[in-house]
């Protein structure tokens, strides 16, 4: 079968040519996607995470599929100490760092009253500190050198309205928006853009392991709630990556960009609910108002 459009690569070839890009938790789900692409596109690559033996086996992978440069370093976010560390190795091994991407998180659905305060920290620490000091070190290294450089943020649709059985995950993510949006003004001055991406549902073990479980994953369709009644492919995700942190994204600063197949509007409009009714119903009920 063909690949759908959407689903292949978007940018011309060389488009991050040059270019050395940070992606925390780069080695599997999302990150790994965004990973490849940027390789793709001539970019060297630092993926980072807790797991050193998932970010090897992605590197060794990933050189062999796009013959790009990806270096994987041991870094938990959490630890400011690691996370200098990183920035230092990135250096040592590129010279330079144009892009961060905070990607790395972590999330599980339960009840907020379940949750003891451990499980509460251990997601806002992985989620809004590491987020905070990935910027601020890469941040300072920039202001140091007078560099320009790009922060893209990964957060979700619920960033900016909530949502209920993953609220350290919404608090955590919420913090990361007003980051994204503070620091776009703020920092301008020095040549740094901050921006984001908010995704709806895009299959990824990672997340589907802890958001849709058994006995929910029979339930619940991800793409039901999807008004275009499909989940997201990893390659469009990655396709907005490459735009946003390109040049050609240049004067992009401070946006969050949702995509989602507008799923977070679907719950917000008053009215979306009327998707239930059939034709005979409208008739029915046009007959009664115009009588
Ligand atoms: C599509 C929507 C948007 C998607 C967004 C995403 O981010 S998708 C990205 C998804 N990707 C990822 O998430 C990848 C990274 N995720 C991970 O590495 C792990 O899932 C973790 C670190 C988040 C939790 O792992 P762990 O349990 O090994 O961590 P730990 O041993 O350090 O425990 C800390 C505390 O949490 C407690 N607790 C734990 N589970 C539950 C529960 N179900 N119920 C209640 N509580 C729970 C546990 O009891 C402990 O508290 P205690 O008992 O000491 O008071
Ligand atoms: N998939 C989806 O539908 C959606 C995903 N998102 C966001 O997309 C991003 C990627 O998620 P996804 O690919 O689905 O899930 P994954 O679980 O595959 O990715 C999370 C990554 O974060 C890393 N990580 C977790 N804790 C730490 C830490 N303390 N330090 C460093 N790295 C850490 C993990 O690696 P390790 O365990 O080795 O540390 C893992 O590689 C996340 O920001 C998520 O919130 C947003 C909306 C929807």
């Amino acid at each position: 079968m063909a690949t759908a459009p959407y689903a292949q690569p978007m940018l011309r070839d060389g488009a991050l040519d040059g270019k050395t890009i940070i992606v925390t938790g780069g080695g599997t789900g999302l990150g790994r996607a965004m990973t490849t692409y940027f390789l793709q596109l001539g970019a060297n690559v630092v993926i980072s995470s807790r797991k050193l033996d998932v970010l090897e086996a992605t590197a060794a992978e990933l050189r062999t599929q796009t013959g790009g440069k990806v270096l994987a370093v041991q870094c938990d976010v959490r630890k400011y100490d690691e996370v200098e560390k990183l920035v230092a190795r990135t250096i040592e091994e590129f010279g330079r760092i144009d892009v961060l991407v905070n990607n790395a998180a972590g999330n599980f659905i339960s009840p907020t009253e379940r949750l003891s305060n451990k499980a509460f920290d251990v997601i806002v620490d992985i989620v809004l500190k590491g987020s905070y000091n990935c910027t601020l070190a890469v941040g300072k290294h920039w202001i140091k050198e007078q560099q320009p450089g790009t922060i893209l943020n990964i957060v979700t649709t619920y960033a900016s309205v909530g949502s209920a059985f993953v609220v350290p995950s919404a608090t955590a993510k919420a913090g990361v928006l007003a980051l994204t949006r503070s620091l776009a003004v703020e920092w301008a001055k020095y040549g740094i853009r901050s921006v984001a991406i908010a995704p709806g549902p895009f299959p990824t073990e990672g997340a589907w392991s802890r958001l849709f479980p058994e006995p929910l994953a029979s339930k619940l369709d991800p793409a039901a709630s999807v008004p275009l009644k499909r989940v997201g492919s990893h390659q469009e995700l990655a396709n907005l990556a490459a735009f946003l942190v390109s040049d050609f994204a240049s004067y992009i600063n401070g946006e969050v960009v949702t995509i989602d197949g507008g799923e977070w509007l679907n719950g917000a409009g008053e009215f979306n609910k009327l998707e239930l009714l059939t034709s005979d119903m409208w008739d029915m009920i046009e007959k009664t108002m115009r009588r």
